[in-house]
């Protein structure tokens, strides 16, 4: 299993703001509750609100030979990616999709915030969208394109951030 325990500090800090007339002033620095990156996440909850309708199968329903695969990447890469159980395969076959719901909007945004600084730090993005307490998460990789390494791995760390912070329960 990889280390992905950031470099940084663990804690998060928060910036807030305020206005003054139509100006937005920088008001402090506070730090918040630390978020442990560093241990194994247990087993995330299935959410599949990328279409709740019509569930998409979980990779592991999927034959391994239809997944698109970016070129030169480790072995295990195929092992790596059924462990993500929460995660979906999305319809390019090339991309992994996982709803997040947080209880609350600040949690999903302290997540964004987490997975931003790690994104920052690995040089892959995602592409994701919000809701109130929703995140929605697609991971690929464009160059060289399909499926690598670096998705899953950051994949994993999404799980594990926000088995940190905690999921709404059902
Ligand atoms: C130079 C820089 O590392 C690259 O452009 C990165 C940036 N972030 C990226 N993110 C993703 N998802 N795929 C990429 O191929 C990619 N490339």
């Amino acid at each position: 299993m990889a280390c992905l325990v950031p470099s940084y500090s663990p804690l998060v800090s928060f910036k807030s703001w305020t206005k003054a007339g139509n100006t937005l002033l920088r008001q402090s620095t506070r730090r918040v509750l630390p978020i442990n990156l560093s241990a194994p996440s247990s087993q995330s909850r299935t959410l599949s609100l990328f279409d709740p309708s019509s569930p998409r199968p979980s990779i592991s329903a999927h034959n391994p030979s239809e997944i698109r695969f970016s070129a030169g990447q480790p072995e295990d890469l195929p092992t790596r990616l059924l462990e993500l159980s929460a995660w979906e395969l999305g319809p390019s076959k090339s991309a992994i999709t996982r709803q997040f719901t947080f209880r609350t909007f600040n949690d999903a945004w302290r997540f964004m915030s987490v997975v931003a600084d790690e994104c920052k730090a690995k040089r892959h993005h995602p592409s994701w969208s919000n809701l109130y307490n929703q995140v929605s998460i697609e991971w690929t990789t464009h160059k060289p394109q399909g499926l690598s390494i670096k998705d899953v791995d950051m994949a994993a760390f999404c799980d594990r951030a926000a088995d940190e912070i905690g999921l709404k329960m059902p």
